[in-house]
């Protein structure tokens, strides 16, 4: 197996006496979607957010395309950070600024580009994401739940990411959205190469799209493998939620 592309060991994260994060390893391979689940609160989002160098760990290493994300120099993490691209939940888009803008701001901040180069690439990137061009010059308001997480991806991949991070990208949507957002997901997965990272609730989103799956359940990794695997361990968080009502509705096992 190749060098993972996303490697965090022995990963520490306490706010005060809340301990999300004890002892938690995790490799994300390159070319997979990994699905991160886990009970609400176990860190997800900060475990994203951490990989992302938004928020720093109590302790801890995380390598991110062999480089290290903490304790590296500024011009060193500014040039990885342009390899991977982010949607956060709702999709987190400028609200003052059209879809076709909100594409064109990481390349404004990371990137020295002629205006009608950086016009041609947004549009293209809103093409790619399966918006329609009548989006491009509307405020994020303008659009459905649907088409805004389609713009947030828009700009998540605007800077021609390697690995794309996704926090809850189908939450909110009803599920022809849900399922036509995972569709997108596994499209340019193939298309473009991409490596990701996928914090999710949604049974069918890890059905459909997810090579693997990490859980995440006291403080750390507790298990990563397929769904047919994960059903196998004997983890009562895991069973209730893989073999609930809701988890064999997702498997079409009623
Ligand atoms: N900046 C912060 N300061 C203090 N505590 C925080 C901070 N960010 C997150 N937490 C706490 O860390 C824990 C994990 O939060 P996180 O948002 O990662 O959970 P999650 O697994 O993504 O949950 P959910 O599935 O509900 O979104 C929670 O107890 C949360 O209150």
């Amino acid at each position: 197996m190749n060098d993972p592309v996303i490697k965090v060991r022995a990963l520490e994260t306490r706010f005060g006496d809340n301990v999300v994060h004890q002892g938690l390893d995790l490799d994300v391979h390159r070319g997979e979607i990994l699905g991160v689940i886990g009970g609400s609160g176990t860190g997800k989002s900060v475990l994203l957010r951490q990989i992302v160098g938004l928020l720093e760990p109590s302790a801890g290493e995380i390598e991110v395309l062999g480089e290290p994300v903490r304790d590296t120099s500024p011009e060193a993490f500014v040039r990885l950070r342009r390899r991977w691209g982010v949607m956060f939940q709702g999709g987190a888009l400028f609200s003052s600024l059209s879809v076709r803008e909100n594409v064109e701001a990481p390349m404004r901040e990371q990137m020295d580009l002629p205006e009608d180069l950086r016009r041609t690439l947004a549009a293209i990137k809103v093409r790619m994401v399966g918006l329609p061009e009548n989006a491009m010059n509307k405020p994020p308001s303008a659009l459905s739940g649907g088409m805004r997480k389609r713009a947030g991806f828009a700009r998540a991949i605007a800077l021609d990411p390697e690995i794309v991070f996704l926090d809850e990208p189908t939450a909110g949507l009803d599920p022809i959205g849900a399922a036509a957002l995972d569709s997108l997901v596994a499209q340019l997965r193939d298309a473009l190469g991409l490596t990701v990272f996928l914090v999710t609730h949604d049974l069918d989103t890890l059905h459909a799209i997810c090579d693997r799956v990490a859980v995440l359940a006291e403080g750390r990794v507790l298990a990563t493998g397929t769904l047919a695997e994960l059903r196998e361990l004997q983890h009562p968080w895991l069973q209730e939620y893989l073999g609930g009502p809701r988890g064999r509705a997702a498997i079409g096992a009623g």
